[in-house]
């Protein structure tokens, strides 16, 4: 079997004396399509930034690419975040004196590791070449989101992580979105964790999770079922 590209084991989060993660483990295969689904409060965004090692979680063990995270210093945390992970957000986080391609080349920039044909190819999968010389505030969400997806794989991560990717656009323009991260998923060979509050993105998805109070459960087999035949419902 191959290894995973992530796995938590029993991670807990708490924080001012509430437990916001009650022990949750995952396991992300290298090729995997995982979407972490929730409502509002479930521990969503806490869990994006320990797997993301943004955050350290209170206790549990999470390995990335087979490294211990826990047993890294934060400057290695820092590396294997920028060489291993690819970040997309809802709010595009992209900056506004920068140009396109500016953004999109910062974690290059970050690892001291320039590579202008990879961002060229990039922009042009992503059917945003021309733009590279335009700032933040003169593009579409969609070719923001576009933009955060060509920052997102500019170090030629493991694995995308992305939360709630498509929250702020349209649903025309996040369907398109969606279409890129996956084929851009598959041409790149790149584990995709999505999380999201969005049931219409349920779908596409192989693997499909949802947390609820803290804890990560499978979805629930009978709304899956309910939703590949909905005639015979
Ligand atoms: N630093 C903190 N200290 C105390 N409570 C926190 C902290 N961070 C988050 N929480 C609480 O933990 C719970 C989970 O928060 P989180 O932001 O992870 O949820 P979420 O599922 O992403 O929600 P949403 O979809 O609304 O963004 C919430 O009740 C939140 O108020």
């Amino acid at each position: 079997m191959t290894d995973p590209v992530l796995a938590g084991t029993d991670l807990r989060v708490t924080r001012r004396g509430t437990t916001i993660l009650d022990g949750v483990s995952i396991t992300v295969p290298p090729d995997a399509a995982t979407l972490v689904q929730g409502p509002s409060g479930a521990g969503k965004s806490t869990l994006f930034n320990v797997l993301g090692l943004l955050e350290p979680p209170s206790s549990g063990r999470l390995e990335i690419d087979g490294r211990d995270a826990s047993a890294l210093s934060e400057r290695q945390r820092a590396g294997l975040r920028r060489t291993t992970l690819g970040f997309v957000f809802q709010d595009f986080q992209l900056i506004g004196d920068l140009t396109a391609r500016e953004n999109a080349s910062l974690p290059q920039e970050h690892a001291g590791d320039r590579d202008p044909e990879w961002l060229e190819t990039l922009f042009e999968r992503l059917g945003i070449d021309g733009l590279e010389d335009q700032y933040p505030a003169t593009l579409s969400g969609g070719e923001k989101q576009r933009v955060a997806i060509a920052r997102a794989l500019a170090n030629r991560p493991e694995i995308i992580l992305a939360d709630e990717p498509t929250g702020q656009l349209d649903p025309d323009t996040a369907e398109s979105v969606l279409d890129l991260l996956f084929s851009m998923k598959a041409s790149t060979e790149t584990a995709l964790v999505v999380i999201s509050h969005d049931p219409q993105l349920a779908k596409r998805f192989d693997e499909r999770l949802f947390i609820r109070d803290g804890t990560l459960v499978a979805d629930a087999p009978d709304r899956r079922a309910a939703e590949r035949s909905p005639e015979t419902r």
